[in-house]
């Protein structure tokens, strides 16, 4: 199947002119893609083709290496309920006993990262799903938290790469399900931004991209184009960033730390936002900064 049928005439017009600089900038260069539980596509298990993942072939196409980090949280939460438990989150991170483990693992590690996995497939375009158990790719240890015991969820100590190179290497697509181990062999649940943003920053990525379902970070519902560390301090403090926006700047920050070159927030739900964001000159969404915004 051509991916490029997908899109129209109109917008692959428009976008194939604006893309060309940004297409040989970018040529080579690894972008990852976190790619939320609030924005992955219903369609994409019955007969419609997810657009995201017409936008990540778009890039890999053009020549791009695209790593997609995926989340979950709402098919946790819906299986979690249909067996008769309760989610719970202390500052967007899942409390995680041992019966809940279990379920991310299947959840996680088995029906959306297969879902994304065949999306990818049916499109033609051989993608390989792995967790972060496989290749030892996410090594993590217990996360403390200052409110209390979270149980089972892990924060990243370590990325071993290796196995992400072979895939890219090999020309396939890889698609990490968030869940890390650690050195004893036990699975950790992980926020999929807080790997995806390890992941980032530990392949040097050219861009980490978090799609999610608001177009950025809104301050008085305005989307802010670009944020520094300093100010997402000020913004987690007054509360304008909360819930699970909280991981998402902490992933942001961190992977800019170790290495990502540019970390943007953009809206998964808007129309091409992906290739929006890359190919053309402003992009959308908010730009994340280590330090200082640019004039
Ligand atoms: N300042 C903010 N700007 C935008 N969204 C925010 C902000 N503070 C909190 N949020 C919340 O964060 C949510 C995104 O995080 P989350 O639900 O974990 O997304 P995802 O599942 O895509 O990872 C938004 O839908 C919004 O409710
Ligand atoms: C520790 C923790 O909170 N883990 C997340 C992992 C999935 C995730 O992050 O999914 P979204 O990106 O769709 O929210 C969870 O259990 O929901």
């Amino acid at each position: 199947m051509n991916v490029l049928t997908e899109i129209s005439s109109a917008d692959k017009a428009q976008i194939l002119i604006e893309a060309l600089p940004y297409i040989q900038k970018f040529s080579g260069k690894i972008v990852v893609v976190k790619y939320g539980g609030s924005t992955i596509s219903a369609e994409a298990d019955r007969d419609g083709i997810d657009p995201v993942i017409l936008d990540i072939i778009w890039l890999k196409q053009v020549g791009l290496l695209p790593v997609v980090v995926h989340g979950g949280g709402k098919a946790i939460t819906k299986l979690l309920n249909r067996l008769g438990h309760q989610a719970q989150f202390v500052d967007g991170l899942r409390v995680t006993d041992e019966p809940t483990m279990e379920v991310v693992e299947m959840v996680l590690g088995g029906q959306v990262n297969k879902q994304l996995v065949a999306a990818f497939g049916a499109a033609g375009c051989a993608a390989v799903g792995l967790t972060g158990v496989d290749g030892n790719l996410l090594q993590v240890q217990k996360k403390h938290h200052a409110s209390g015991d979270l149980g089972l969820v892990g924060e990243v100590t370590n990325v071993q790469t290796e196995v992400l190179q072979a895939l890219l290497a090999s020309g396939f697509i890889p698609v990490i399900a968030p869940i890390g181990v650690d050195e004893a062999g036990t699975r950790y649940n992980v926020n999929a931004d807080s790997a995806a943003g390890a992941i980032a920053g530990a392949l040097q990525a050219e861009k980490l991209i978090l799609l999610t379902d608001v177009p950025g970070i809104l301050k008085n519902g305005v989307v802010l184009s670009e944020v520094t560390a300093a100010q997402i301090d000020d913004l987690i403090a007054d509360g304008t960033v909360s819930g699970g926006m909280v991981p998402k700047v902490e992933a942001c920050l961190e992977a800019l730390r170790y290495g990502a070159r540019h970390v943007h927030i953009l809206n998964g739900n808007e129309r091409h936002a992906l290739l929006l964001e890359v190919f053309t000159k402003n992009g959308i969404g908010t730009l994340v900064q280590g330090g200082e915004p640019t004039a």
